[in-house]
């Protein structure tokens, strides 16, 4: 699996000519101009079964449960304006700094560190994440980084509580660790929001192979919506 990982990555690298894919959003930035291109669509890197995953949930969005979810190195839904006005003491903004901020999981090279597609179904209160974890995500040799497993998790489950309750931030994660993920596999994180209480949103998600004969991780998490009236610093 490894040395098809790495070749597809030789082939990526002749073809990484900046093609500007389906979803593309130009937008300047900084003075340079960045195109955001939609990173939840397939690149060379994808492995087959990743392409196969995302393929079958595509069909499932044509029926209609579920909704492939677009996913961009920076965010400019207004969501995330009203957040940076809003929670964001500008004081600790050092803004030559953040024209370079970018989503943690969007800010590897194509193929390199997470590739990744998510789809919700908002009727089930789930969202499912496929997700293929390059080279630059080691932890011990050949497997993948506990960090980066958990960082994948957090963003699976927070986009399922994101889902429900708007603007929140993880307020607790607790990850069983089962297998080690071998690095550059595909796993599939399925995300299930379990309750509600106030702003308080419980989401829970397992990791499995694609087979799913192999359980990788569970984790349980409290998400909390963001109270407008409180300041986060
Ligand atoms: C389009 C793009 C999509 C994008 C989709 C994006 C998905 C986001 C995924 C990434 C999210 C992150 O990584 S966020 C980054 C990591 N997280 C953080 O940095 C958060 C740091 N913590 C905080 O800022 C704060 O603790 C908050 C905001 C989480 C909560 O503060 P608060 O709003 O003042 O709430 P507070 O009154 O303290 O607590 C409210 C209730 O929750 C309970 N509570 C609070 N914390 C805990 C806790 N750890 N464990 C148990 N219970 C807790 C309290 O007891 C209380 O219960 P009761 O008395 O009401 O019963």
């Amino acid at each position: 699996m490894l040395r098809s990982c790495a070749a597809r990555l030789r082939t990526l690298g002749a073809s990484r000519g900046g093609a500007r894919g389906p979803g593309a959003a130009r937008r300047s930035f900084a003075s340079e101009e960045v195109v955001d291109k939609d990173c939840a669509l397939p690149n060379p890197s994808w492995s087959k079964d990743l392409r196969l995953l995302f393929d079958q949930f595509m069909k499932k969005c044509e029926e209609g449960s579920w909704k492939r979810l677009p996913s961009y190195k920076r965010s400019s839904t207004q969501n995330f304006k009203d957040f940076r006005t809003h929670y964001v003491d500008p004081k600790l903004l050092k803004e030559e700094q953040m024209s370079e901020a970018q989503l943690f999981t969007r800010s590897f090279e194509d193929g390199l560190g997470f590739e990744y597609v998510m789809f919700c179904n908002d009727a089930e209160k789930r969202v499912v994440c496929f997700f293929q974890g390059g080279p630059r995500l080691q932890g011990v040799p050949g497997f993948t980084h506990g960090g980066a497993i958990a960082s994948i998790i957090d963003a699976t489950v927070g986009t399922c509580a994101f889902r429900a309750g708007g603007v929140v931030m993880t307020a607790n994660l607790n990850i069983n660790y089962k297998r080690p993920i071998p690095l550059c596999s595909v796993v599939v994180i399925d995300g299930q929001l379990d309750r509600v209480e106030g702003r308080k949103f419980f989401v829970s998600c397992s990791v499995r192979s694609v087979s799913e004969e192999t359980l990788y991780s569970e984790a349980t998490s409290l998400f909390i919506a963001l109270d407008p009236n409180k300041k986060l610093t």
